[in-house]
């Protein structure tokens, strides 16, 4: 099964709610898809939000990365060479990780199909069923009670808040979400870099101190700011967890050097797809380190693709935040995985099993 072409298009699917964070709003979400395609006649399928305030990668970014330096050494190649066709991928240029787990995420889609078998089963296997909590985005705290309500009312038992904005107001937001779903529901808290170290570790003694114990604490302070992380990680009982800190295995070897971190959020956009992903997890798991999955706000595509990843590392993915596909009013993706309320399955289909995408628009170049 060699690799013939590599087509682009983009996926777009309008919101439910805006969807706020402290770096920033969004009210639909918008992939670059991969589609790459075999002289086999096979398909695999990638994609990738761009998250320009997180990975610093937009769409155009995106799409000229995988056209003119991640796409062109990949021709010709052939899908059972895996580990060469990801020194290809991640050799291709520095950074551009968005692009480079896009293409990762189609060739292991197409490296399940050449094999027959869903991709978790090929990483190690594993219970193909997952729990992700629901992100509730910054907004007024009325606002931010009812949907926190509304997600526990929909069996959500782990909720993400969104915070970062204002720290007076941060206090005031979990006091009031923790009273309305208390016992109901865990809270995870996501400042997504909004706070100074000392502000961090004074919101979080703050509530400590009337009796509210987070899970986690996701991000409070800059990305860069790893001296900061591990002040806060040192000064709170709330365990901390790096997001916008760690994007590839290096960023974590010096996260545990540090000690700057409790918990690390593996997101396939920043580790630049599967392989590295698993990697990060591999090397967590060696230093006792726990590990969340995460996503941007992205589609199904990106999303299946990291359930298989938590499926075949559940021993050291604990914690699941792929809630992505459910803040849209709809997913255009056929197939690959499905969600019943909080429990998302992924079907035994070879690859990611993915069959198509509605009203993709497609890209020529
Ligand atoms: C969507 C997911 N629950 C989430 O919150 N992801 C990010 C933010 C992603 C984005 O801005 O697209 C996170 O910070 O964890
Ligand atoms: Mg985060």
């Amino acid at each position: 099964m060699k690799i013939r072409a590599i087509q682009l298009g983009m996926l777009r699917a309008p919101l439910k709610t805006p969807f706020i964070t402290a770096l920033r709003r969004v009210d639909q979400v918008e992939d670059v898809v991969v589609m790459v395609h075999t002289d086999s006649g096979h398909v695999g399928y990638g994609g990738a939000p761009a998250t320009a305030a997180i990975t610093g990668d937009t769409h155009g970014s995106i799409i000229d990365a995988i056209r003119h330096y991640i796409a062109p050494p990949l021709i010709g190649q052939d899908i059972a060479d895996l580990n060469h066709l990801v020194d290809l991928i991640q050799g291709a240029m520095e950074r551009n990780t968005s692009a480079k787990a896009a293409v990762d995420i189609a060739i292991h889609d197409l490296w399940g199909q050449l094999h027959g078998a869903p991709l978790y089963q090929l990483l190690g296997g594993g219970r193909p069923v997952l729990t992700t909590d629901m992100t509730i985005s910054v907004d007024g705290i009325d606002k931010m009670v009812a949907d926190a309500v509304a997600a526990v009312e929909r069996s959500f038992d782990a909720l993400k808040i969104k915070l970062g904005k204002d720290t007076g107001q941060d206090i005031d937001r979990v006091k009031a979400i923790h009273a309305a779903v208390a016992g109901r529901a865990r809270l995870r808290l996501d400042a997504n870099q909004g706070w100074t170290a000392k502000q961090a570790v004074h919101v979080l003694q703050t509530l400590e101190a009337a009796g509210i114990e987070p899970e986690l604490v996701e991000q409070p302070v800059q990305a860069r700011d790893l001296a900061g992380m591990r002040y806060v990680a040192e000064r709170v009982r709330t365990p901390v967890m790096a997001d916008e800190s760690v994007f590839g295995p290096i960023d974590v070897i010096e996260l545990i050097r540090l000690r700057a971190a409790d918990i690390i959020n593996i997101k396939l956009m920043k580790a630049g797809g599967i392989a590295h992903a698993l990697k990060i997890a591999d090397i967590a798991a060696l230093h006792g380190a726990a590990c969340m999955i995460g996503c941007m706000l992205e589609s199904s595509l990106g999303v299946a693709a990291a359930a298989h990843v938590a499926v075949a590392r559940s021993r050291v993915i604990t914690r699941v935040d792929l809630d992505g596909p459910l803040l849209c009013q709809a997913d255009p993706v056929d197939g690959g995985i499905g969600f019943d309320g909080p429990t998302l399955s992924i079907t035994d289909a070879p690859g990611l099993g993915i069959r198509g995408i509605r009203g993709l628009e497609r890209l020529d170049e």
